[in-house]
């Protein structure tokens, strides 16, 4: 008898091609691999619907669907990926099998068991958002200078913070930073004017798909 080797079968919530709307990647086709279950409840989530839906696929045809695209930049998201550790094997058969792959991670769990060749865009949740206690603060060990650590920002309140957590941590030295507002809480224009005003070199992040497609579109 014939038995196929399928790999790991995981909880997907969507699989789509779209414009990255997000990281220094902004503005590049992209395929969204994104994993159903979060352990988080950010007061800010735009995508709740990953918390429970999605349907089982092995690790197979998860790359088949991703080759489908003809797309070679690939981002695994959520829900909060790494919850299904088989993610782990299944970023470093998409890496051998030529792509480029982005992580979004909500910075809770551990990024020790990445493979190296993973570009990691790690949020670090703030005060405002609810989480900021459920952060990893070990994972800072594990970022490498190519890799992202974003702040999605509440308010001027949560602002202060994050300019605080960034000197306290020397983050500016450690790798790339985004600072995001929170679609809905705050307007780039007042975090663009803050960030200027106060010379901090960081890179403003907007939800360029949100400006695209619309802020309540699925699966772009
Ligand atoms: C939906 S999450 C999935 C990955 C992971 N759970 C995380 O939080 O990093 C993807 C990104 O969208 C951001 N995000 C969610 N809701 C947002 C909102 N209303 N405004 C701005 N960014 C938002 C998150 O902070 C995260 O950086
Ligand atoms: N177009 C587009 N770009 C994105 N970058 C990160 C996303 C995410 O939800 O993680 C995302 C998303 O949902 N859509
Ligand atoms: S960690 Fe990400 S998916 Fe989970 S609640 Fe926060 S923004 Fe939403
Ligand atoms: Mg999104």
């Amino acid at each position: 008898m014939l038995v196929m080797t399928t790999g790991a079968v995981m909880k997907v919530c969507e699989i789509f091609a779209s414009i990255q709307g997000e990281s220094t990647y902004a503005g590049l086709p992209c395929v969204f691999v994104r994993m159903t279950g979060c352990n988080l409840r950010c007061v800010y989530c735009d995508t709740t619907y990953a918390y429970e839906e999605g349907m089982e696929m092995s690790e197979n045809e998860i790359i088949e669907r991703v080759k489908s695209y003809g797309i070679k930049l690939v981002e695994i998201t959520g829900g909060e990926p790494l919850l299904q550790r088989e993610v782990l094997l299944l970023m470093r058969k998409l890496l051998d099998n030529g792509f480029t792959v982005l992580l979004e991670t909500n910075g809770s769990e551990s990024i020790k068991d990445v493979d190296k060749r993973v570009t990691v865009i790690m949020d670090i949740k703030t005060p405002r958002s609810g989480m900021f206690e459920k952060m990893d603060l070990m994972n800072l060990k594990y970022i490498k200078s190519d890799d992202e650590i974003k702040f999605v920002v509440m308010d001027r309140e949560d602002y202060e913070w994050v300019k605080s957590f960034i000197k306290d941590y020397s983050l500016l030295n450690k790798c790339r930073i985004l600072m995001s507002p929170a679609y809905g809480a705050l307007l780039p224009y007042d975090l663009s004017k803050w960030i200027v005003e106060d010379r901090l070199p960081v890179r403003l992040n907007l939800q360029l798909h949100k400006y695209i497609y619309g802020a309540d579109e699925r699966g772009v």
